[in-house]
């Protein structure tokens, strides 16, 4: 059985090099939606695949990074890497260009490595990430499974490779979330989550 969460974050981007003229050589803003799809073949203790409630801790804290951020491919024009630093505090740099495409494998290896090095607690059996959908727009997504991944033809993506700035570590509810994560140390899931909610809930 699939589960699917929502979560939303609005950021900033150049695609260099694709088509469209607009998106290649100016800056521009969109109100990404981001679906994560989970598999089980069994139910936890509440009878289900994994509870929405646990989604909104390391999972949560990932995709919100990019919210309010301006998102850079490393291999960009070191001027325009070095203004971004300089004149935004929320700042990503990753080793693909930050198209929907790339969102969705960028989501999804994160993802992947938080959920296998999570302790459960409450019974999930065998919980899997099955894809990714990354909306750019309302017209436009895109949706990453596992073979696009981790798939070197479409650009290699290693954890340690992806950087996030001193300010969005600092918003974690763990800054240091993802050292530990680089590290492969694990994170316990808690017994009982408090409910928070967020615009994505409603
Ligand atoms: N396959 C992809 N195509 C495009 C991407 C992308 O990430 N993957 N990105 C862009 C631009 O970022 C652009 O801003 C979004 O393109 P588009 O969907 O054409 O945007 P519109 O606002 O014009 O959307 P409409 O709903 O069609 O008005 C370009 N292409």
């Amino acid at each position: 059985m699939l589960i699917r969460k929502k979560f939303g974050f609005e950021s900033a981007h150049i695609v260099r090099n694709c088509s469209s003229d607009r998106c290649r050589r100016s800056i521009h803003g969109h109100s990404y939606k981001v679906e994560v799809l989970l598999e089980a073949n069994a139910f936890d203790n509440g009878q289900m695949v994994y509870d929405f409630g646990l989604m909104k801790g390391t999972i949560r804290d990932v995709i919100d990074a990019f919210d309010h951020a301006v998102t850079f491919w490393d291999s960009d024009h070191e001027d325009y890497i070095e203004l971004c630093k300089q004149f935004s505090a929320r700042w990503i740099s990753l080793p693909v260009s930050p198209s929907a495409e790339q969102f969705s494998r960028v989501f999804f290896v994160i993802i992947d490595a938080l959920l296998k090095q999570t302790i459960m607690q409450n019974g999930e059996h065998d919980v899997v990430l099955h894809s990714v959908i990354a909306h750019e727009t309302e017209t436009g997504y895109a949706q990453c499974f596992r073979a696009d991944a981790y798939n070197p033809r479409m650009g290699e993506l290693k954890l340690e490779d992806i950087v996030f700035s001193d300010q969005v570590r600092a918003e974690w509810m763990d800054p240091d979330m993802y050292e530990r994560l680089k590290r492969g140390e694990s994170f316990t899931n808690p017994e009982v989550t408090m409910q928070v909610h967020t615009r994505e809930d409603d």
